[in-house]
């Protein structure tokens, strides 16, 4: 099976300290991959590393089996950061506007959206539940709002690739739930891999196939079912939590 992902003995630094320390790992397609860890032990980092928005001092990634450094291929990968934080009310530009530039990296020049993708931006809205938002400035709305255009343009292109970095913290729980049946829609219908950093037990018992537990390095990495009775399993989440995960058909 082809790899999505291959990450071959990562070392990223942050001023002198090593944040992450020879890490590998290689997500095949179609995988639904929870990375957990405490606060601070690179997880964020690692999904920047991914995508080459912070330096590596060591090892090799690659994407869709092309080395990132000649990666190009962006429109087939869908990215939500963390923390990306409100956007100020005079942020020039609407809901509507921003999920299309999710479009654009997948367009040659000239840029021109078709009818078509008028049509898949409406339907991405309409998914997220925000489709009578589409005219407002998108720093006028709410936290929860901003962050379902956000997922919105993350969505909009099909990506065959789709990280997530806590994607719900400021989603309430009826939204959290309809947004993350539908990345796991995404998943089994269209095998699209998804990655997701979350602190989310529930979820991660719910949807990963696959699990990545970063402390720096790799204190494991496997199926779910594995990590359920593993002892790193245990000595993160705790017993109770373990039962709720584990226990989850
Ligand atoms: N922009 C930055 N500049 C300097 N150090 C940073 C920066 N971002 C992160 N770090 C450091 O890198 C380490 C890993 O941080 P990272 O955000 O990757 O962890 P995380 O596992 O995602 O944490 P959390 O669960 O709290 O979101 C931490 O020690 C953090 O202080």
């Amino acid at each position: 099976m082809p790899a999505v992902i291959e990450a071959r003995d990562i070392v990223c630094r942050r001023g002198a300290e090593n944040v992450l320390e020879e890490v590998s790992f290689s997500v095949p397609a179609g995988a639904y991959v929870g990375i957990v860890g405490p606060n601070g032990s690179g997880k964020s980092t690692l999904v920047k590393a991914l995508l080459g928005l912070v330096p590596r001092a060591a090892g090799s990634i690659s994407l869709f089996d092309t080395p990132l450094e000649q990666f190009r291929q962006w429109q087939l990968v869908g990215y939500l950061p963390q923390n990306l934080g409100p956007l100020t009310p005079s942020f020039p530009a609407t809901v509507t506007e921003v999920v299309r530039l999710g479009l654009l990296a997948g367009k040659g020049f000239p840029r021109r959206m078709q009818q078509q993708d008028h049509r898949r931006v409406e339907e991405v809205l309409g998914l997220l539940g925000i489709a009578h938002l589409g005219k407002r400035l998108i720093g006028e709305l709410s936290g929860g709002q901003q962050q379902r255009a956000l997922l919105a343009r993350a969505l909009v292109a099909s990506p065959r690739l789709l990280i997530l970095d806590e994607p719900t913290a400021a989603l309430d729980p009826e939204i959290r739930e309809q947004f993350y049946a539908l990345v796991g829609d995404m998943n089994r219908t269209t095998n699209t891999t998804v990655l997701l950093v979350t602190h989310d037990i529930g979820v991660i018992g719910t949807h990963a196939s696959r699990m990545l537990y970063l402390d720096k390095t790799v204190l494991f990495w496997g199926g779910f079912d594995e990590f359920c009775y593993s002892p790193e399993m245990t000595a993160f989440f705790g017993e109770h939590a373990q039962h709720l995960i584990c226990h989850r058909h």
